[in-house]
């Protein structure tokens, strides 16, 4: 890795900025990617009539349990090989490294205002078996913190917005929690851009709701051994990262069951968890849209939003922008995934050298 001067043009001002990063050697490649065919989309919604007869079946059924498997992206299906995989579907391995394509990225945006979104777990975060303890580095933060200095940058998570603030601490910054259903801008104060003190929240009627349905999980989850469940204000997780996979059926039963009293929640999968949201037609794709709008960019051909993330919640955000033909959604991910996004990273730490 060494330190490189990137000239970045700045339309709102009018003037060429530097930013020093740390780049790898490499950067500088002259390859220039085909473009993407257009991917389907990846939306990775369990619907309740599956999710029904998934654990209608129990342990019996192994559809469950593999789905439950299939949501770890770390995870490559033991019966294909990689190779088979490139040989199958070559849209899957071709996005290229956006660090690789890092200085063609950057002439792309000459003259547009970059505007940065980005996801937390996974993203700016290590996974780790404690969802409390995700905590980014400071090195992270900097790296954050500096692009912030430059383009409006907004953090996009499943989580709650407190919560994942408590571990960003960067007030500059805009701030989508629970998967976008509750945004909020920088203090007026903090905000260098014209509509900073934005705060949304379309589901704000799910409160109740979610509080109520958090505490029945709790409640019917606490003799599986590992499962944990988190608060994530208008939507809630079911961890079973910590769960023995024999457990997992029975984990899948007692989230069915609670949701099968409440119709206006829909059940979609992370990271080795279940998450529990409003069925109201919002998502990370949605907060970003709004975002761009609230920013003054709705129809702007002189926007680059650029998009990184890790997980099944952010292919809507890749989607959105893969529609607009604007932008560019760059995926982390160890192994090669079928995704909306453009280009890959790794891992937290290469996504740490692009910003
Ligand atoms: O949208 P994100 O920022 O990616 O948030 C999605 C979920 O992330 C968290 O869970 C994930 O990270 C944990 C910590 O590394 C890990 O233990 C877990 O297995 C992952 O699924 C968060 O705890 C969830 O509430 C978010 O919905």
């Amino acid at each position: 890795m060494t330190n490189q001067n990137v000239v970045v043009p700045d339309a709102k001002q009018g003037i060429d900025i530097t930013i020093t990063m740390a780049l790898p050697k490499s950067l500088f490649s002259p390859a220039v990617p085909e473009p993407l065919p257009a991917a389907p989309g990846g939306y990775f919604t369990i619907t309740r009539k599956r999710f029904t007869k998934m654990t209608e079946t129990g342990g019996k059924n192994s559809s469950w349990v593999d789905s439950m498997r299939d949501s770890s992206p770390t995870r490559v299906k033991s019966t294909t090989s990689l190779s088979e995989t490139e040989d199958k579907n070559s849209r899957i391995v071709n996005h290229p490294s956006a660090l690789n394509m890092f200085e063609q990225i950057v002439q792309g945006s000459k003259g547009k205002q970059i505007v940065m979104f980005l996801d937390y777990d996974g993203t700016l975060s290590p996974i780790v078996e404690d969802p409390d303890r995700a905590f980014m580095t400071n090195e992270m933060r900097e790296a954050v913190k500096d692009v912030a200095r430059y383009f409006p940058t907004a953090i996009v998570t499943g989580r709650c917005r407190n919560k994942v603030y408590s571990f960003v601490r960067l007030s500059e910054l805009y701030y989508a929690g629970s998967h976008g259903m509750d945004i909020k801008g920088p203090s007026k104060n903090n905000c260098k851009y014209k509509k900073g003190g934005v705060l949304f929240q379309p589901a704000s009627e799910f409160l109740p709701m979610i509080d109520e349905v958090y505490n029945i999980l709790l409640e019917r989850t606490k003799s599986i051994p590992g499962a944990k469940v988190e608060n994530n204000k208008f939507c809630a997780s079911v961890h079973f990262r910590c769960v023995e996979e024999k457990m997992w059926a029975i984990l899948a039963e007692q989230v069915r069951s609670v949701l099968s009293d409440y119709p206006k929640l829909r059940l979609t999968q992370g990271r080795k968890v279940l998450e529990i949201r409003p069925t109201i037609k919002w998502d990370k794709g949605k907060a970003l849209e709004f975002l761009l709008e609230s920013l003054g960019y709705a129809n702007s051909t002189d926007v680059l939003p650029l998009y990184i993330g890790d997980d099944q919640t952010d292919e809507d955000a890749f989607k959105v922008l893969r529609n607009r033909g604007q932008g560019l959604g760059i995926l982390v991910s160890k192994v090669p995934k079928e995704t909306n996004a453009s280009y890959s990273l790794q891992d937290p730490k290469e996504a740490s050298s692009l910003t």
